[in-house]
């Protein structure tokens, strides 16, 4: 029968420009058998089920499935500055937050959108492309937690093992790895805005720095997961090189809906999922492997009986381990309304700017301002009085410099990822000419040591049914003073001769809601922020990892879930605490040494030659 699903599948995989790279190629689709059995089944095949599937195929005696909700990569998502368009595709799974009393007020339905990766590669496809690991102490505090063999001397190693560093300069950096399957470069367009931040930065005393180096405080240029200009997601890495394997079979469009757990003998043995309204049941010999990501294996936990009991209760859910899943949910959340007005055309990128032949033209030979990842020219990191401890070297803001900004945006992409509405966008930015607004670009401090913690609920015992997510941004106010110290010192990078030589302005309308409030000061944009929070999808920490005898932890520091056997969790869901970085980074490494724990425990030797 012809199924619409899998035709485009196929047919958009053909639309990615050529030349590729020879290890790339679309993934040939298996549909298992009613009570198949296999050695592994991994669950999503985005960010770390990737990693998971192809480290596991290595070993030429155990077969693996993979299985995945969404189809292919396409020639879109291939495209870095293109990363908000994705959201508004299939390739979304579309979830959004509870109604938050401090954050995201004045956005669409008063709640945060929260997009997640329905694809092979998961959210590596929708996401910004910006690599970053965090620092050093970050990953100290997971094993001072009593997470042996976390700390940061001991998963440097596996950041390492999956990355092909093309930056020249960083090729000997005992930092970086060379060979790995994940590409990691700059993108090849030099935005204009890229010195005056550059120079901005060293004005204020600060280095132009390797983010991922020994020493973080300071301005850089993003890293990306980018190969050629185009996006190196986590499908492109790690499984389109493998997808010949014969252990290794991938089933798309399919919605693991239970993990199947003996409720007698505690253990994991197969995984139900839906393909094409139809219901079918795999059976794993030795584990099942939760792969689907802070909200999917939350979520698929619970709905299976592991998670807090009264809560189950509440569904009729049998608790076969009574976990504390969903709690310890943590994010990185910015704000984005900001518009700095330059005083020279070419300087910024908009979405019209970069809808020109030209700029077309150049991406096919994976040049030009397409290839920012995410739109982002600049980052740095740095440390406001709030933060949390006087290591002066622990970032707790991070600004990120977009080419363009939100005022720029005159189709309204942008605008309808974040869930501004159209309202709000006029009302606040009208008073500009068209002219002014395609001259204005961004800088966003975004909290990366944030305090307060959500949790993740169901909403029904259907897999089906979007839980409830709270996020609770915010409800520590030392959060809320952190990101206001990031706003001034966006102010302050503005301030700099080197932004002055264009005569850069902040565009001062108040934001709507904020009128009462004096422009500028600390209670303004404390009202500011609350308005129009937006997430940078970094949510992490719903199976929480912790040593045994822990209340707080759902997986043990080897990732199996506490109290089960045959079942581990490996993805953003498993870090005790979020790192000050973009979580993909960290999500690899997890997936890495997931790999190898299983290995060990299954006695395989294993390879540390990386
Ligand atoms: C818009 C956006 C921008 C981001 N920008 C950046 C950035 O610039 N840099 C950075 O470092 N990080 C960024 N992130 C975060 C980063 O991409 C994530 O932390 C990381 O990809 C999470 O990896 P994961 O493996 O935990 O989950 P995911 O990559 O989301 O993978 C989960 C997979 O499981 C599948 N799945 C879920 N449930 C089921 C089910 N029941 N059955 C079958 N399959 C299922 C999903 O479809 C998905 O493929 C961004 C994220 C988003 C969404």
């Amino acid at each position: 029968t012809f199924d619409s699903r899998r035709f485009l599948d196929y047919w958009t995989d053909l639309f990615r420009p050529l030349p590729r790279n020879p290890r790339e190629g679309f993934i040939p689709d298996y549909t298992p058998e009613n009570q198949e059995e296999f050695d592994f089944i991994v669950i999503g095949a985005g960010s770390a089920g990737a990693v998971i599937a192809n480290r596991l195929t290595e070993v030429p005696q155990w077969n693996v499935l993979l299985i995945e909700s969404g189809g292919n990569e396409n020639f879109f998502s291939d495209i870095p500055i293109f990363a908000s368009f994705l959201s508004l595709t299939p390739m979304n799974w579309g979830y959004i937050s509870m109604p938050e009393p401090r954050a995201c007020r004045d956005l669409r339905g008063k709640v945060c959108f929260l997009p997640r990766g329905r694809v092979l590669g998961g959210s590596s496809v929708l996401n910004f492309l910006i690599y970053q690991r965090g620092h050093p102490e970050d990953y100290n505090d997971w094993a001072r937690m009593g997470n042996e063999g976390w700390s940061y001397d001991q998963i440097l190693p596996y950041f390492k093992k999956s990355e092909n560093i093309g930056i020249k300069e960083l090729q000997n950096s005992s930092y970086h790895g060379v060979g790995g399957y994940l590409d990691i470069q700059y993108s090849p367009y030099h935005s204009p805005l890229e010195k005056p931040f550059r120079q901005a930065g060293e004005e204020l005393g600060y280095k132009w720095r390797d983010p991922n180096g020994e020493k973080l405080i300071g301005f850089s240029k993003p890293q990306a997961t980018m190969r050629k200009g185009r996006r190196c997601s986590s499908s492109k890495a790690f499984l389109e090189p493998i997808r010949f394997r014969p252990n290794l079979k991938v089933t798309k469009f399919s919605t693991a809906s239970k993990i199947l757990i003996d409720p007698h003998t505690k253990t994991a043995y197969g995984v139900e999922f839906t393909k094409r309204n139809k219901s079918i049941q795999v059976r794993a010999r030795r584990e099942v492997v939760s792969s689907a990501g802070s909200i999917g294996s939350a979520q698929l936990l619970m709905v299976s009986g592991v998670g807090p009991k009264d809560h189950l209760q509440e569904f009729g859910i049998n608790t076969i381990a009574d976990l504390p899943v969903g709690y310890n949910l943590q994010d990185h959340v910015t704000f984005s309304g900001n518009a700095f007005i330059v005083n020279q055309t070419g300087m910024t990128m908009n979405d019209l700017s970069a809808a020109s032949p030209f700029v077309a033209a150049a991406y096919m030979s994976g040049q030009g301002p397409l290839t920012l990842p995410g739109g982002a020219a600049g980052l740095a990191f740095v440390h406001t009085k709030f933060s949390r401890d006087q290591d002066l070297t622990r970032p707790d803001v991070e600004l990120v410099m977009g080419a363009g900004s939100l005022a720029g945006d005159a189709v309204g992409i942008l605008r309808s990822l974040l869930g501004v509405t159209d309202e709000w966008y006029w009302k606040t930015y009208s008073s500009l000419s068209f002219g002014a607004r395609q001259r204005t670009f961004s800088i966003n401090p975004v909290l990366i040591r944030p305090n307060s913690v959500g949790r993740l609920m169901l909403r029904s015992p259907n897999f089906a049914d979007h839980p409830k997510i709270h996020l609770n941004y915010f409800a520590d106010l030392n959060d809320l003073r952190t990101m206001v110290a990031g706003v001034r010192m966006v102010e302050k990078v503005i301030g700099t001769k080197a932004f002055q030589r264009f005569g850069t302005k902040l565009h001062t309308t108040p934001f709507p809601g904020c009128e009462s409030f004096v422009f500028d000061s600390d209670e303004y944009w404390e009202c500011a922020i609350m308005q129009t929070s937006i997430t940078l999808d970094h949510q992490v920490g719903t199976c929480k990892m912790a040593p045994e005898g822990d209340p707080t932890g759902v997986v043990s520091p080897r990732l199996q879930v506490h109290g089960i056997r045959g079942l581990r969790v490996a993805d953003a869901s498993i870090m005790p605490r979020i790192p000050a970085a973009h979580t993909h980074a960290a999500v690899l490494m997890i997936a890495e040494k997931a790999a190898d724990l299983i290995k060990e425990d299954w006695k395989i030797p294993i390879s540390k030659n990386y």
